[in-house]
């Protein structure tokens, strides 16, 4: 894997399979969350993955932690030294040292925060858990995480609930912090807060990433914080990605007709610059249980010609007609067209 690459995901296949339900196996479904999914991680970047809800992001994010064992394929990840390991195949002890590297944000920093933990014991476990620290030398640690994510290190003896949802979402970046990761998987990070809070959290992000050499892989259905925050994005659709670039590229330039539906579907403040796409196309959306031969995206997709319904394209952008449709401008010139098909 070359030198800039800090993870590398070949193949990844998540399944779930439902219970047994009234009519025992037969009737089990299998959920396939993620589907052979090809990405790459360079370091010091923020890689951005967006798509609809349901369609397998945070699956994704979970599979990169470990939190999930995936069905299938590889999440090759280098270390500092430089060595690769395939996290996919890797034992819970294993997994321990590698823990330490690769950290999570949660998504609700209401819910993620234990109430009967101090701040200090909160942003102290995964030192004390992974034998990171012990003694004076924890408390020093939590103080400088809780100062890098600007927050008073003399409050560290009060609980989550005298903080506000900003500053608890501080409190649990500096635990994904403290142990002086890598790479962080940041999931919906900064959904649940005040829009105006938002921002300054997002900031918070981009000071810790360039002071600590941070890399990212930043989920949200958020196009905007996407655009804001992300050097690349990946947009995932079913279970499977179908078009990735870099951040600019992919704003101006879609190349997948499901990309393109995405960023239309932005509400626009202003009225007089509405359009009247301003939902993404109409038709069922399938479930991940469902069995494809085409594209996914095809029953949705206005763009579509009999051959997306027999076989979708392997490598992304996987659209048969992305090229002639970047190309053509087709996308622009269909700025008024109605998208209800
Ligand atoms: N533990 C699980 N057991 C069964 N199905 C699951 C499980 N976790 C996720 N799924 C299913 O996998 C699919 C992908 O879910 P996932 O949460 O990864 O999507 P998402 O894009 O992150 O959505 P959201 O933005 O709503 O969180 C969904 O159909 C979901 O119902």
């Amino acid at each position: 894997m070359p030198a800039e690459e800090i993870l590398r995901v070949e193949g990844l296949t998540m399944r779930f399979t439902g219970g047994a339900g009234l009519f025992g196996r037969r009737n089990r479904t299998t959920v396939h969350a993620v589907d052979d999914v090809d990405l790459v991680v360079r370091r010091g970047e923020t890689l951005g993955l967006v798509g609809e809800s349901g369609c397998g992001k945070t699956t994704l994010g979970r599979c990169i932690l470990r939190a999930h064992k995936p069905t299938t394929g590889r999440i090759v990840y280098r270390r500092a030294d430089g060595s690769e390991v395939d996290l996919a195949g890797l034992s819970r002890s294993q997994l321990r040292p590698l823990r330490t590297e690769i950290r999570t944000v949660f998504q609700d920093p209401n819910s993620s925060l234990n109430p009967r933990m101090t701040v200090q014991q909160i942003v102290a476990e995964p030192l004390i858990v992974n034998n990171l620290a012990s003694g004076s030398e924890v408390k020093d640690r939590v103080a400088e995480a809780l100062r890098r994510c600007g927050l008073r290190p003399e409050l560290m003896r009060r609980y989550p609930h005298a903080f506000s949802g900003g500053e608890r979402q501080r409190i649990g970046i500096a635990r994904a912090l403290v142990t002086e990761p890598r790479l962080v998987v940041a999931d919906e990070a900064v959904s649940a807060l005040d829009v105006s809070v938002r921002s300054q959290i997002l900031n918070l992000m981009e000071d810790l990433q360039d002071e600590l050499g941070l890399t990212y892989v930043f989920i949200s259905h958020d196009l905007s914080v996407i655009q804001h925050l992300c050097t690349r994005v990946a947009v995932m659709y079913l279970g499977r990605i179908v078009e990735e670039a870099e951040t600019e590229d992919l704003f101006d330039h879609p190349q997948h007709p499901y990309t393109e539906a995405l960023l239309r579907s932005v509400p626009r403040p202003d009225p007089r610059l509405r359009r009247r796409d301003e939902v993404l196309p109409a038709g069922e959306v399938p479930t991940p249980d469902e069995h494809f031969t085409g594209c996914r995206f095809q029953p949705r997709c206005r763009y579509a010609i009999d051959l997306c319904s027999q076989t979708e394209p392997t490598t992304v952008p996987r659209c048969h007609r992305a090229e002639e449709l970047t190309l053509d401008g087709v996308y622009a010139s269909h700025a008024d067209a109605d998208v209800t098909r």
